[in-house]
Order: C-alpha cells, then sequence, then structure tokens
C-alpha cells in the first residue's frame, strides 16, 4: 500500500501536520502559469499502484477546478488506483438554490464537477443549508470533519467566561454544538440579508449576555458584513469587545482589515484556508477522516 499525499502549493503547511497520521508521503502539485495565464500543473510521475489524496482547500474554486482536473487525470495516468480530494474548505456551497430568475444553481453543479474527478471527498463542516447532508449531493463517497471540538476547547481554555453568539439562525448548528460541548451559554440572533453587502441582524437578549465575553461564531466569513453588522448591535450592550471565531476564513476583498479595525478583541480561524488568523488546527481531525475514505475506495473482498 502505497498513499500519497499531494498538497497544492497554498496548502503545503497543512499537509505536513497530515502526513504521518495518513501514513503517507508527501508529494506536492507544483502549479504555475504560462504569460497567457493558462495553468501548467506538474506532479511526481511514479504513482504506480498508489492511493492518491490531493489537498486543495477551495477558498479561489474557480482557479483550482481546472488544475485540479489535469492534477487528478495525470495522477491516474501516472498509474494511481485511486485518487481522493482532501478540501477543507468546500467551495461553491452557498449558491444551493436560484435566488434569482436565470442563475445557475452551482452547488450541485460543481459537486458534479468534482464527483467527475475524484474517487472520495473530505472537508470540514461544509456550508449545509437548504442541502441538509453532503452525501445527498454527491455519489461518490464523502466524509465532514467537524471542526466544533477543537473549537470548542480552544474557547473554554481561551475564553472561560464567553457566551457564544451566532448571527443567523445558519449558525445555530454549529454554535449550539460549541456550547454544548464546552457548558458556555448561547445566543443565535436573526439575520436578514438584502443583498450581497447589505445584511442586518437583531439584538441579542441582554441579559443573556450581561457579565459574559462576546465570542462571535460563524462558519464562512466572507465580506465580512454579517459580523460588522452584529458588531454594530453589540457595541449597544457595553460588553467587553468581542473576539470572532471563523470555521472557514474567507475573508474577501478588505473584510480583513475591516475587522481588524472594528472593536473586536481577536479575530481566530481553523487552518481550513490558510490565513494570518489560523489558531485552531484541524490537520489530525482531516489526516483521520481521509485514511478513512482511502481505505474504503481500495478494500476489494480479497484485500484481507
Ligand atoms: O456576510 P458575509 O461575511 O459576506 O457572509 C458570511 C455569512 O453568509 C452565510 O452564508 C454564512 O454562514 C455567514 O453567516
Amino acid at each position: 500500500m502505497t498513499r500519497v499525499l499531494m498538497p497544492f502549493p497554498a496548502d503545503a503547511a497543512l499537509a505536513s501536520t497530515m502526513n504521518q497520521a495518513m501514513q503517507a508521503r508527501i508529494a506536492p502539485v507544483a502549479w504555475r502559469h504560462f504569460p497567457d495565464g493558462e495553468s501548467l500543473v506538474t506532479l511526481e510521475d511514479s504513482l504506480a499502484g498508489a492511493d492518491v489524496a490531493i489537498l486543495a482547500s477551495l477558498r479561489h474554486a474557480d482557479a483550482l477546478a481546472l488544475p485540479l482536473r489535469f492534477a487528478a487525470r495525470t495522477a491516474r495516468e501516472f498509474g494511481a488506483r485511486s485518487v481522493g480530494l482532501i478540501a477543507p474548505y468546500l467551495g461553491y456551497m452557498r449558491q444551493d438554490k436560484r435566488f434569482h430568475g436565470g442563475e445557475a444553481v452551482s452547488t450541485p453543479l460543481f459537486a458534479q464537477f468534482l464527483e467527475e474527478t475524484f474517487d472520495w471527498l473530505v472537508t470540514v463542516d461544509p456550508h449545509l443549508h437548504r442541502v441538509e447532508r453532503l452525501q445527498s449531493l454527491y455519489r461518490i463517497p464523502t466524509a465532514h470533519v467537524s471542526a466544533t471540538p477543537a473549537v470548542a476547547r480552544w474557547i473554554a481554555e481561551t475564553v472561560p467566561d464567553a457566551v457564544l453568539i451566532g448571527p443567523d439562525s445558519e449558525s445555530e448548528q454549529w454554535v449550539a454544538d460549541i456550547a454544548a460541548r464546552s457548558g458556555m451559554h448561547w445566543q443565535v440572533l436573526a439575520k436578514e440579508r438584502h443583498g450581497d453587502y447589505d445584511v442586518r441582524v437583531s439584538l441579542p437578549d441582554p441579559a443573556a449576555v450581561a457579565g459574559r465575553t462576546p465570542v462571535l461564531v460563524d462558519d464562512i466569513v466572507s465580506s465580512g458584513h454579517t459580523i460588522l453588522e452584529t458588531l454594530a448591535h453589540l457595541r449597544q450592550l457595553s460588553l467587553p469587545p468581542p473576539l470572532l471565531v471563523a470555521l472557514h476564513p474567507v475573508f474577501a476583498g478588505d473584510a480583513y482589515a475591516r475587522l481588524q479595525e472594528a472593536g473586536l478583541a481577536r479575530i481566530v480561524s481553523t487552518d481550513t484556508i490558510p490565513h494570518p488568523s489560523n489558531a485552531i488546527a484541524l490537520g489530525a481531525d482531516l489526516a483521520a477522516a481521509a485514511s478513512t475514505l482511502m481505505r474504503a475506495s481500495t478494500d476489494s473482498p480479497e484485500d484481507p
């Protein structure tokens, strides 16, 4: 059994926390652009009989899609017997319905693209909202790691007087789970989104948050507007400066800079997307989930 973990360039640091637990050797994917912008992907060419896991956080899914396809198909051409994808952040999970006439519903379309490319998929807390289960999107084996145990440990150790605040009903699945694991108080607010950058959030119950340090928890922080709007409301309650824990630090455009200027005591994230705010490591959990799917995808009745 040869296992090969092939990180894309941005994911090399995460790979180095995973390879031992996966009993895999690391063979990085090289990716560069020709002068016309087309991609050149280069990988190790001795993969006969290997089980390959390609590691790429899909923060920039458009840019990565073709290079991922090139890498997976080339790994097969070089003899790999299975090729899976570890995408700690799975992009394109939010356009899961047609919000306006004529729009493409990209969540299932992107899922089809990945399942045509890979034998299995591992991710971390995919943005499941109207789609309830990853398995209902994919016909290949999938597994998702939950960041909530590691996040609960981090918050309990760092902010023992925390009250967890989720900005909207979607966040309840993470906030309630983290609260249950850490025994912390929690509140989930009501959010209305009127556009990409127009978000309105309700005020939390003052009695439930009084005397505690607010810790805002959300799965994706992208434009940052959801969190900025929540912060604007919290300011009315004269609480200590809140912390922000992002499961997936997307931080589009200048979002991180704007959040840094918004009066937060600290911004932390898990390492599903490489970012200076990464403080909660999930490599060991990803390695365990990937090992299970790797084994399952190659086990045959003849295997002992
Ligand atoms: O407001 P921004 O940061 O753009 O978007 C992030 C929010 O949009 C939702 O889908 C996420 O769950 C999160 O609450």
